[in-house]
């Protein structure tokens, strides 16, 4: 048995498939097998990690002249394949026709189902006619027969398998999502994401990079990462779950505006972006939040959340402890809340880093997947040159948030209300200020916006302007390991790897 020349290191968790390999008379009739009478051969197809966390299929043949000792082989790893019980081996798979730059059903047909039917992985296919088919779908759909659900589209295709999946196991335990209190159920049916949409914000935070092939073996190798998701209610109506950006201000204005480009693809987030900057409106409200007092880790911490990450884990064994004692009184309620009345250009909220490859740091570098918190980033009035510079180091390795007027909280809940909403609610009616609608009556260049942004919550707008937010720990679980330390030299290789079995 001879492997090939160069040294290969595979874990058997991230081999893919084992093939017994029909040798054609050319292969047969090259080098020192020629002299063999009948040489046999299986093929080991395997993960092979390349630069900026992108990974690929790479495979490497064996011969051998004994026949029964190739078989052995190939019996051996298959049964060590079998042992990876963290595998799928039917899935559920949605793809948006429409996403991105309209090619999430060839990415897929081509990089993604050869990858899945090499795995032995079985796969329900669900090409989607309309917005919320797949959530409908998943609404009715015998989910207990899949080992998971993918999704092939952007950030929104995504939010909407969640919410059909979350919406799924609460309908089915009997809970109610419009009380913004009630005891969610954790959903563990995992979902992967083929990336195929215009920002991927998700797959990028969760994997490193925004790349199909590399998501697919992620499937196909098991991965299990859980992440927090906030519920975002307007009093006692459920609105919507977040799991990236919940945005007020900037990022809303940006995709209301760039809705109406649709048409135009990815490059409309570019085109209402710099519109958005040149408009410079900010919105005056009041943020009330409590601290995320639980978690390890601060928002302005220099290293980020990363594969094992150990706040997270910490968090998970916290969420563990919590769960024992279901049923005794929480003292959530209780807790302070701060509350801060301002000017601001944005707020965002995040329950990651948000990284992709507009920024490849994110809106919040040190953001954690699964610690149960969200970062709260309230950008403050400021002249469009220092929002300029604030935008720019998104880009760069300085810190965006060393600005007097950007101020950040890690966060398990917050609460927003605009000006508007609150002078409404005070019963006052200005009708100077109604007549006048969009623009400041007292300083028209002043930029101030009197009426209220919108909430951008994953890339979908949202219809109330004012709503309160929970962070939901490790609430849903994702086929993703968190973005790997330096992936390229310091793979950990397993005791099982197959250069040990040689
Ligand atoms: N067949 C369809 N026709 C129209 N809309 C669809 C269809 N299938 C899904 N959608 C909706 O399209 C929206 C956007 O899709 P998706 O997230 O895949 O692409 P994107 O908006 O380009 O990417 P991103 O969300 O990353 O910015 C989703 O909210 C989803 O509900
Ligand atoms: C002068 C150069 C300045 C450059 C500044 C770059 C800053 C980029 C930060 C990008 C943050 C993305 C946050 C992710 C949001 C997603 O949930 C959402 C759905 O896909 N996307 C958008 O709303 C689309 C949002 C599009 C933002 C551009
Ligand atoms: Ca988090």
């Amino acid at each position: 048995m001879s492997p090939v020349p160069e040294n290969c290191f595979v874990p058997t968790s991230e081999i893919i498939a084992v093939e017994e390999t029909e040798l054609n008379k050319k292969q047969r009739n090259i080098g020192k097998w020629q002299k063999m009478a009948k040489p046999h051969a299986f093929t080991v197809y395997y993960v092979k990690k390349a630069r900026n966390h992108r990974w690929r299929c790479s495979d490497v043949t064996f011969w051998c002249v004994d026949e029964h000792l190739c078989n052995q082989w190939i019996q051996a790893l298959k049964e060590l394949l079998e042992m990876q019980k963290s595998r799928p081996k039917h899935l559920l798979v949605y793809i948006n026709p429409y996403g991105g730059k309209r090619q999430g059903k060839s990415i897929y047909e081509q990089k993604v189902a050869p990858l899945f039917s090499l795995a032995s992985i079985s796969t329900d296919v669900v090409i989607t006619e309309h917005a919320n088919h797949a959530k409908d779908n998943l609404l009715e759909v015998n989910i207990n027969k899949y080992d998971g659900v993918v999704c092939v589209g952007g950030d929104g295709m995504f939010s909407e398998v969640m919410h059909g999946l979350i919406g799924r196991i609460q309908k089915d335990s009997g809970i109610d999502q419009n009380n913004p209190k009630a005891p969610l159920v954790q959903c563990n049916i995992r979902i992967g994401i083929i990336p195929a949409g215009s920002t991927d914000c998700i797959c990028y935070s969760t994997i490193g990079i925004s790349d199909p092939v590399t998501s697919a073996l992620h499937i196909i190798v098991g991965d299990c990462q859980p992440l927090d998701v906030s519920s975002v209610h307007h009093n006692n109506t459920f609105l919507k779950y977040s799991v990236s950006l919940l945005g007020y201000g900037f990022y809303g204005d940006i995709l209301k505006d760039s809705e109406k480009k649709r048409w135009m693809g990815p490059m409309r987030y570019d085109y209402s972006g710099f519109k958005t900057f040149l408009s410079h409106h900010y919105y005056e409200g009041t943020i009330s939040f409590q601290p995320a007092k639980h978690t390890l880790g601060s928002p302005r911490d220099k290293d980020s959340c990363r594969t094992g990450c150990y706040i997270c884990k910490k968090s998970e064994q916290q969420l563990a402890e919590q769960h024992k004692e279901c049923g005794l009184k929480h003292e959530e309620d209780e807790e302070e809340w701060k509350v801060i009345k301002g000017k601001f250009l944005a707020i965002n909220a995040v329950n990651m880093s948000c990284a992709c490859p507009r920024s490849p740091k994110g809106l919040s570098p040190a953001a954690h997947l699964a610690d149960g918190s969200a970062d709260l980033i309230l950008v403050r009035k400021c002249s469009r040159f220092d929002f300029l510079r604030y935008l720019v180091r998104h880009t760069n390795q300085d810190d965006q948030f060393d600005f007097s007027f950007v101020d950040v909280y890690r966060v398990k809940s917050f609460q927003f209300t605009s000006k508007l909403s609150e002078d409404n609610e005070s019963n006052i009616t200005d009708i100077g200020k109604k007549r006048f609608g969009q623009f400041c009556r007292d300083h028209p260049a002043c930029c101030c916006n009197i009426a209220n942004s919108t909430w951008n919550c994953d890339g979908e707008t949202l219809d109330s302007s004012a709503i309160q937010v929970r962070v939901h720990c490790q609430f849903v679980k994702l086929f993703a390991r968190g973005i790997e330390e330096n992936s390229k030299d310091e793979a950990v290789y397993s005791q099982s790897s197959i250069e040990q079995l040689l």
